[in-house]
């Protein structure tokens, strides 16, 4: 679906304060975990984002019913499973779909997926995904990009992950809490949204020991029961605005933050000049009275500096005097925000996965989003120019910020995206009826 570009007018101080929504990446895994449980599971604080949606048309295929119960609550009831396999067209729009594999296994015992899809800038393999299945006693074979996984009992043994990865150690996980095995895992992701869907399965009688340690152990159980959980504030969406304060030399307040997940940023921010004050659930960001000094970044793994949040330091560091340095082993090719940057008169020369950045005044363009994380580095770009910056590729930005255009004119922005709003609903699903007293 083609949609309208967001409209940018650039040259504003921003001011006031904005409500950081909750995770996507620490919902999507946890709507999925759910999956693990026939009883009825309420999330609460869940964002209304088309990646949320995506994932609600693939559980309803899988077998799960749902329904809002409140603006960002979220009843999920999967009496059964009912179908075995994710389709290609639904697995193909999103990375973090790849996790059903886990869920549907341990519940039916076989589960066949297409590779998955997601923010696309290069190879994202899924080999450590399939390997630790397999030296946990599934069969797993592939064939033509689909993997078919099945399992004769529980789940069980050691696997110790080639690197540390998120999905990975998701799947891994959502495999493993049923049955009567015993699985340690190694070098095991330590994540925020990994402790948050360990704290979610724990909650509805899960036993995995070891969240936030590299090494996980699940004991398997009978089956889990039914309960609530609330998901963890989003700490991409709060990098993504405090950097958005520092590039336009502004003063944000930002509420609805865990302080102690955005520490490589706020460090980071501190060390070119910002002045970053944490309050017990905000955080402040001010670069208004001092010239920012350039930096050299390296993101890695939880809590180091977050690969989702590389674009938009980018485009920070195009428009800070001097010469800055980025550097994305986590995802080398993840650049395609600098093709686009370049037209707003960015100085950023490519080696491998190193940016080195001139800094200078970006100037307004009309460019193209193609992935989320581009998508935000160039409305941040377009915020510091005077003229107007036209986005194209909204349907990326809807995946990962909800109601965007709207929440930065909250703080001043000119931001102007034509209804409809950048969440539309995927598609309508059979809603549960919930008895209302
Ligand atoms: C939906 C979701 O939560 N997405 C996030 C998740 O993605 P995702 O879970 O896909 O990322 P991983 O943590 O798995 O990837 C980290 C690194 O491991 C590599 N790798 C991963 C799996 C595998 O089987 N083999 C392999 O080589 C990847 O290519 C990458 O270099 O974590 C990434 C790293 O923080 C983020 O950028 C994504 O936004
Ligand atoms: C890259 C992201 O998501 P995904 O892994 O689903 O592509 C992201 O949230 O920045």
């Amino acid at each position: 679906m083609q949609l309208t570009p967001l409209h940018i007018q650039g040259g504003r101080e921003l001011s006031g304060e904005i409500a950081v929504q909750h995770s996507k990446n620490a919902a999507l895994p946890i709507i999925v975990a759910s999956l693990l449980s026939s009883e009825p599971v309420t999330l609460h604080a869940v964002p209304r984002l088309s990646d949320v949606y995506t994932i609600l048309e693939l559980m309803h295929h899988i077998g799960t019913r749902h329904t809002w119960t409140g603006p960002n609550s979220l009843l999920l009831h999967t009496p059964e499973i009912v179908h075995t396999d994710a389709p290609y067209a639904l697995v193909s729009k999103m990375r973090a779909s790849f996790i059903v594999m886990g869920p549907i296994l341990a519940r039916a015992g076989e589960a066949t997926m297409s590779m998955p899809g997601g923010c696309a800038w290069g190879p994202r393999p899924v080999d450590q995904h399939v390997k630790a299945l397999r030296a946990l006693g599934a069969e797993l074979t592939e064939d033509d990009g689909n993997f078919a996984a099945r399992r004769s009992g529980s789940l069980n043994g050691h696997f110790a992950f080639e690197l540390l990865t998120v999905g990975g150690t998701h799947n891994a996980v959502l495999a493993a809490v049923l049955g009567d095995g015993v699985v340690t895992l190694d070098n095991a992701s330590i994540d925020t949204d990994v402790v948050d869907m360990i704290e979610f399965l724990n909650g509805l009688g899960a036993d995995i020991r070891g969240a936030g340690t590299h090494t996980l152990t699940i004991r398997g159980v009978k089956a889990l029961r039914g309960g609530e959980y609330k998901v963890i504030p989003d700490r991409i969406e709060a990098g993504t605005f405090m950097i958005l304060a520092a590039a336009t030399r502004s003063r944000l307040r930002l509420t609805n933050v865990r302080t102690d997940h955005l520490n490589a940023i706020s460090e980071k921010l501190r060390e070119m000049g910002v002045d970053v004050t944490e309050e017990t659930d905000a955080v402040v960001v001010d670069a208004r009275a001092r010239e920012l000094k350039p930096v050299d970044v390296v993101t890695q793994s939880f809590p180091g500096f977050p690969t989702d949040v590389q674009p938009q330091m980018s485009a920070l560091l195009a428009t800070v005097p001097g010469r800055s340095v980025v550097q994305d082993p986590v995802y080398p090719d993840r650049l395609t925000h600098v093709a686009e940057l370049q037209r707003m008169g960015a100085d950023i020369e490519v080696d491998g996965y190193t940016q080195i950045i001139q800094g200078a005044p970006l100037r307004a363009a009309a460019v193209k989003a193609a992935d989320l994380r581009a998508g935000a580095a160039l409305f941040i770009a377009g915020l510091t120019t005077d003229g107007e910056t036209v986005i194209d590729g909204v349907q990326f930005l809807n995946r990962g910020y909800e109601r965007l255009a709207e929440r930065l004119r909250g703080i001043g922005a000119g931001a102007v995206q034509p209804e409809p709003v950048l969440t539309p609903e995927a598609t309508p699903l059979p809603q549960l009826a919930v008895a209302t007293d």
